[in-house]
Parts: structure tokens; sequence; C-alpha cells
């Protein structure tokens, strides 16, 4: 499959200054390319480093000293020739070397996620470790990091193929069956398929129904930060993200917007959305701002229900609509308290009272300052629970993208229908669509028509 695509040419490294930068070429013309670089007939070796001037082939100006790699097709990430110029990652170095590439005669610029691309088309990785790839690029903390590597290196991969190519033997035996009726299938074997295609049935329905715990792992773990105005919301944003990411004011309705922070709780990453207060207004910019805080709080792996001492233990209007089991009450402002039970700081109360649906529910409670940041040890330590019980996993590797879920669902609807028909060509149909749909996962069947979706959210150099 090599040798018949363009030459692309992209810098791989991160944008912007730095110590080394990598400027990667993949296809036909990346070999003589370098020769000409380097001012030299003979090509480098394969798999070793030449330190060497590298010069304009137009006009001989030197360009750097650099490193250059030639990785000779097919053992390349791409299986097609691949050049690396490892350059001084000085913007007119990365500047004038691309420059001086986009010049010469079958090169291009590479678009994003075509290196990764050309890996998939040659055979060299399936998409879901393609996508891996994505993810480690995109992980910023330990977990996301970890789940991302099990991907790249096949994990989940293997799980579907392994369900794929035992969809297809129990088919090829029911078609067997409908190919020879006079040849009867031995005593038994229709009830052993019957056995082995709901065991995989199963096995996909477990895989769903996890919580949506790897797709919750890339995106992050949600927590809503709600409660009426003047509260101490934005204060314990603040406090959390330990910088001032949010205005804070005795006015009441200060904060309008929602406003995000990240932050890594334990390996884990945790989106925190500060919210408007909530009551009823007269302004449109305002009330705007609760009916975002209400959408926000709809989508919330966790909501933090804040109120101000003095409204202990009262939770009312749009707050207390808001509230469901995955809520958590803060009773801000410790440090003006008296010597009610709340007033010992860091210390776990429980909240008795009515969800918005009405259901009476018993809620952990915790008396914080956000503005002394007493209690906030405590309130970490909760909240890193809370979404490691969420997020964590042992054992096999989790569902991580919606395009997998969509289509094992889909799978799974084939597969059920399959297992409910007496009639052979019925259900040899509905498994040759179930194979398929777990085949458009890893790439096993044609997907022309989603690598255009899929690699287009790669970076370009990947
Ligand atoms: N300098 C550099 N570092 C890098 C990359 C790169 O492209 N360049 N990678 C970019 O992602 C990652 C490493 N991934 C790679 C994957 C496969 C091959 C490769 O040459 N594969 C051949 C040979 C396999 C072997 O020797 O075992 C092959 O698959 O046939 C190279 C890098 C991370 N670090
Ligand atoms: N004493 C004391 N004051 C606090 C504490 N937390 C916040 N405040 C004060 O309470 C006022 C409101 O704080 P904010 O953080 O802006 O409250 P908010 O809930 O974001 O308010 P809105 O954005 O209007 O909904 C400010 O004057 C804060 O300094 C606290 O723990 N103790
Ligand atoms: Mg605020």
């Amino acid at each position: 499959m090599y040798g018949h695509s363009d030459t692309i040419f992209a810098l791989s490294s991160g944008a912007g200054r730095a110590g080394v930068a990598v400027i990667r070429l993949s296809g036909p013309r990346s070999l003589p390319v370098l020769c000409a670089l380097l001012g030299r007939q003979n090509p480098p070796k394969p798999r070793v480093a030449v330190y060497a001037p590298i010069a304009d082939p137009q006009n001989g100006e030197r360009l750097d000293d650099a490193i250059a790699l030639y990785f000779q097709a097919p053992a390349s990430f791409t299986g097609e020739d691949v050049v690396e110029l490892h350059v001084h990652g000085g913007r007119a170095v990365i500047e004038g070397v691309l420059e001086c590439l986009g010049r010469q005669p079958g090169l291009r610029l590479a678009e994003p996620g075509e290196y990764s691309r050309r890996a998939f088309q040659n055979g060299k990785m399936d998409l879901t470790e393609a996508e891996g790839i994505a993810d480690l690029i995109d992980a910023e903390t330990t977990a996301q990091r970890r789940q991302a590597v099990r991907q790249m290196a096949g994990e989940l991969g293997r799980l579907y193929e392994d369900w794929r190519l035992r969809l297809m033997r129990s088919l090829a035996h029911i078609e067997a069956d409908i190919d020879f009726p006079d040849e009867d299938l031995p005593d038994g074997i229709v009830a052993v398929l019957r056995d082995d295609l709901a065991r995989i049935g199963n096995e996909i329905g477990g895989h769903l129904a996890d919580n949506r715990r790897g797709e919750r792992l890339r995106e992050g773990f949600q927590i809503v930060i709600l409660g009426a105005p003047n509260a101490g919301k934005s204060s314990l944003l603040n406090r959390l993200a330990r910088r001032d990411a949010a205005i804070v004011s005795d006015i009441a309705g200060t904060t309008r917007d929602t406003i995000e922070i990240h932050l890594d709780l334990g390996g884990f990453p945790v989106t925190m959305v500060d919210t408007a207060g909530l009551r009823e207004s007269g302004d449109a910019i305002e009330t705007e701002g609760v009916r975002r805080a209400a959408q926000r709080a709809e989508n919330a792996d966790l909501k933090l229900v804040v109120i101000d001492r003095s409204d202990w233990p009262r939770i009312e209007g749009e707050a207390q609509r808001l509230i469901d089991q995955n809520t958590l009450i803060l009773v801000n402002k410790a440090d003006l308290g008296g010597d009610d039970d709340l007033s010992v700081v860091g210390e776990m109360a429980t909240w008795s009272g009515t969800d918005g649906q009405g259901n009476a529910v018993e809620l952990p409670v915790l008396a914080i300052s956000a503005m002394t940041g007493s209690g906030m040890e405590s309130l970490l330590q909760l909240l890193e629970t809370r979404v490691k019980e969420g997020l964590d996993f042992a054992g096999p590797v989790p569902l991580t993208r919606m395009r997998h879920r969509r289509a094992l669902e889909d799978a799974l609807g084939h597969l059920q229908r399959g297992l409910a028909t007496d009639i052979a060509e019925l259900a040899a149909e509905d498994i040759r669509l179930a194979v398929r749909e777990i085949g458009k996962i890893t790439g096993r069947v044609d997907v022309e028509d989603l690598l255009d979706i899929i690699f287009g959210d790669f970076c370009i150099g990947k």
C-alpha cells in the first residue's frame, strides 16, 4: 500500500519555542528529500541517528545542525518510509525547515491525524488503538494516561475482535445448516450455538452497563457548585483552584455565567463548575445565568449545594429542586459560627429533607469556611473518594467512546433479535449485522466514511 501516496510532512512536536523540535516526513519522497537536505547521495542507514548540517537544496543555505533519522518501509510508524528531523526548536528554524520542505516536489503539509490514518490503513494498528494514541496525547491525569495506554496497546481492540470472531464462528455454523439442510447438524448443536450467542450478548451487555466510567474518565468528572446568592460558591471555587478564577463580592448576584476550572484529584480529572446564585430575578442576564446553572446541574456527576450557615438547615427554591442522591451539602462561613453542632468544621453531619422529586433523602453535610480554608482537607478527601467511586475500575478495559457504545448497542440489538427467531435465515442475517457493527469499531469492515471524522479530531503531526 505504501509507495502510492503523497509524501506528507509536519511539525510533530508542540508549537512554539522549545529546545528541540521534531519534523516528520512520511511517504515515498521522504528519503530522497532527506538526502537532498543532507547534501549526500548515499542514504543514511535505517534507524541510525545521523548528526549533520541540513541545508536548503535550492540555494545551499544552512538551516540548522540537526539529527536525522530514517525508518525504512514498512518498519515505521506509518508503514511508509518515514524521516524525522530533530532540529533546534526556534520559531524561525522550524518555519525555515517547513517552508523549505513545502518547496520540494511531491511534498505537502500533513492533515490532522494523517500519520495515524496511514498507520491504520497500512495495518499498523486498528481504530481503537489509533483512538488510544489520541487519548494519550490528550491525557491530563494519571488515570487518563493509564486508560489510554491500555487502549493504545490493543486491549480494547482485542476484546471487540474476540466478540466479532466468536459471532462469526456461530454464523458459520448457522450458514452451514442453511446450506446443507440434509446433513443434520450434530444433536444439540443448535442449543450450544444459542448458549454461545447468549453468552456473547451477556458479555456485551455487561461491558455496556459500566456507568460510563471509561467515557467519563476521558471527559472528566463534573462537579457543579450550586446555591443561593452570596452563599460563597465563587469563594469555594477559588479556594479549590488556588487562584482568583471567579469574582467574589458581597453583592448578591455577582456570578452570572458558569465558570469552569480543572482539577486533578488523586490522578482523576475533575471539572468544577461555579454557577450563578439561584434566585428569582427581574434581571434578564441573571435569569439566563440561573437557567445555565440548572442545566449544568442536570449533567453533573456530583452537586455541591452551598448554603450560608445562617440558613442551615433550610434549603429552598431552585436549590432544593436540584437536589438528588448525588449531592453534598456544604455549610459555608463556619468561621462565623457559634457553638451549634456544625461549628465543628470538617465534621460530617446529615441533612434530612426531600429531593427535587419529593423523595426523602439523607445527604452528607460538611461545615467549611471558603474564606479561611478550614474544612477544605475533609472536603477534598470526600470529593476524591466520590470521584474514585465514579471513575475508578479494576479489571477489563472499559468502553471509552460514544462511537463504540453506539456500535455495541446496535450489535447487541441485532444479536438479541437473532436469538429471538427460530428461522435460521433470519438469525443468520441478524448475526451478520452484529458482526458488521462490531467490525466498525476496530475498522475491520469498510469504514472509509468514518475515517474523516475519527482522524479529523487528531492534532497535526500525529
Ligand atoms: N522520535 C519519535 N518518538 C516517538 C514517536 C515517533 O514517531 N518518533 N512515536 C510516534 O507515535 C511514538 C513511538 N511510536 C512508534 C511506533 C512504531 C514505530 C516503528 O518504527 N514501528 C515499526 C518497527 C517496530 C519495531 O521495531 O518493533 C513497525 O511497526 O514495523 C516507531 C515509533 C512515541 N515516540
Ligand atoms: N466570613 C466568611 N465570608 C465568606 C465566606 N465565603 C464567602 N464569604 C463572603 O461572602 C460573600 C459572597 O461570596 P461569593 O463567593 O461571591 O458568593 P457566591 O455564592 O459566589 O455569590 P453569587 O455569585 O452572587 O451567587 C463575599 O463577601 C465573601 O467574601 C466564608 O467562608 N466566611
Ligand atoms: Mg459567585
